[in-house]
């Protein structure tokens, strides 16, 4: 007999096509949501001084540091900084020394850089190389492509993290740029100044510039991979939605930023690694840089799971632009043109009418990389190498579409069924 609700309703069982993610695990962090705003966090309730930021003895001793990740006088809309109140001061420290790492961090495209070269064609990428040597975070980033230079903040930069050991005693900061992790494999926490993310695959995080990080894996996997995009100068934001109206695509309260947490090891030894224009160079420090007791500000660590992602598009005909689908992006510094925009290609109802996809083919001004978090499906007009941790490329106005076997059938099909173009009103030759 059928299930029967309580007023004799139908059960309505439905299932969201959208979490399809392969593994879930719960996260075990607590966050506060929202996008771009102004936090606050205290691990002991009262510790936030009130009423002004910098008292001349703070609650608890504790040493008042302000983080500015943007221009002190930058418009209100761009100004972001955090400040925050730790247990060390963070300046006690040893000189910096360069060091090597075992990364392949690439900072500079310019045409000069011989270490670079440019493809104007297609590419494509089988699953990126887990290490098989022990590699943490820091020595475990390629570059794959980018352009623009770290030292001029202008440009991006693609990267591959894949790592099967955690950071233990080394923190990593970034002075080159702000960058997004698009977890494909695994999953890490990761660890700041304003507390700890969870990020499994299927979810991205953004550190801003300059916030000291480290990355673990979690119990359970032996290593993770993913996707890293860095950029040089602006930072990553919401897309205005136009006439989508006032939610839709990424939607702000789904953007999850970290609570205060200290280490329970204060004082132990450390390593800070500092990335400068693409060179490394490395501090010794006697306590841990993961000591924030209290902080607030708008220049926050961030996550978002893709799988919330609210897609829109034609219900009636015609293919819309792919500029649908993008989650955040990015200034250049040319008005009219993105630095870069960050699309989620999730699971979804394509509805429009005598309308084909696998799409036309296109020739876009925009270069593509496209990133396999779970497909398992060729689909997206790829090989069949097209697979989970891999990633193709498509050089700006290079032609490419779709080749999935829908369309090789429809081709099949019309190439049975000529398309007839016979004299009659459509056929008048243009005067
Ligand atoms: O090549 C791709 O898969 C990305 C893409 C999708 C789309 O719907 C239209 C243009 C485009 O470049
Ligand atoms: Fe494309």
């Amino acid at each position: 007999m059928a299930e029967q609700t309580k007023n004799n309703a139908p059960p309505f069982h439905f299932t969201d096509l959208r979490l399809t993610r392969p593994v879930r695990k719960d996260d075990p962090f607590e966050y506060q949501s929202g996008f771009g705003n102004h936090f606050q966090s205290e691990l002991i309730p009262g510790t936030l001084p009130l009423g002004q930021n910098h008292p001349q003895i703070c609650r608890f001793n504790l040493y008042t540091e302000v983080f500015t990740a943007s221009a002190f006088a930058a418009p209100r809309s761009a100004n972001q900084s955090s400040v925050l109140y730790r247990c060390r001061p963070s300046c006690a420290i040893d000189g910096h020394v360069d060091v090597e790492t075992r990364s392949a961090w690439q900072s500079c495209f310019l045409a000069t850089n011989k270490a670079v070269s440019s493809i104007a064609s297609q590419a494509e990428w089988a699953p990126f190389e887990l290490p098989n040597e022990k590699t943490d975070f820091i020595d475990g980033i390629r570059t794959v492509g980018g352009n623009g230079d770290a030292s001029l903040r202008d440009g991006i930069a693609l990267h591959i993290y894949a790592i099967n050991a955690d950071m233990n005693r080394r923190a990593l900061v970034n002075a080159d740029g702000e960058y997004m992790l698009v977890a494909q494999l695994g999953h890490i926490i990761l660890q700041t100044e304003m507390g700890r993310l969870y990020l499994q695959p299927g979810e991205i995080a953004v550190i801003p510039r300059g916030i000291k990080h480290r990355i673990s894996l979690a119990k359970g996997d032996e290593h993770a991979r993913g996707y890293m995009i860095e950029l040089f100068g602006s930072c990553w934001e919401l897309p205005t939605l136009g006439p989508i109206g006032c939610s839709g695509l990424a939607n702000p309260r789904d953007f999850l930023s970290p609570v205060a947490f200290v280490d329970d090891e204060l004082d132990a030894e450390w390593l800070v690694f500092t990335k400068i224009t693409g060179k490394y160079s490395v501090h010794r420090q006697d306590h841990s840089p993961f000591d924030v007791a209290a902080w607030h500000g708008n220049s926050v660590p961030y996550k978002y799971d893709l799988t919330k992602f609210v897609s829109v598009s034609s219900v009636s005909v015609d293919h819309t632009d792919p500029s649908v689908f993008t989650v955040l992006t990015a200034k250049s510094r040319d008005p009219d043109t993105p630095l870069v925009d960050f699309l989620w290609f999730g699971p979804r109802w394509d509805v429009a009418q005598n309308t084909f996809r696998p799409p036309f083919f296109h020739r876009n001004a925009a270069s593509e990389f496209l990133a396999n978090i779970y497909s398992e499906s060729a689909g997206a007009g790829r090989s069949a190498g097209f697979r989970p941790g891999g990633g193709s490329y498509e050089a700006g106005h290079i032609a490419h579409g779709g080749f999935s076997q829908p369309y090789l059938t429809e081709m099949r099909r019309m190439k049975n069924e000529p398309r007839i173009i016979s004299s009659g009103e459509n056929s008048k030759s243009p005067t």
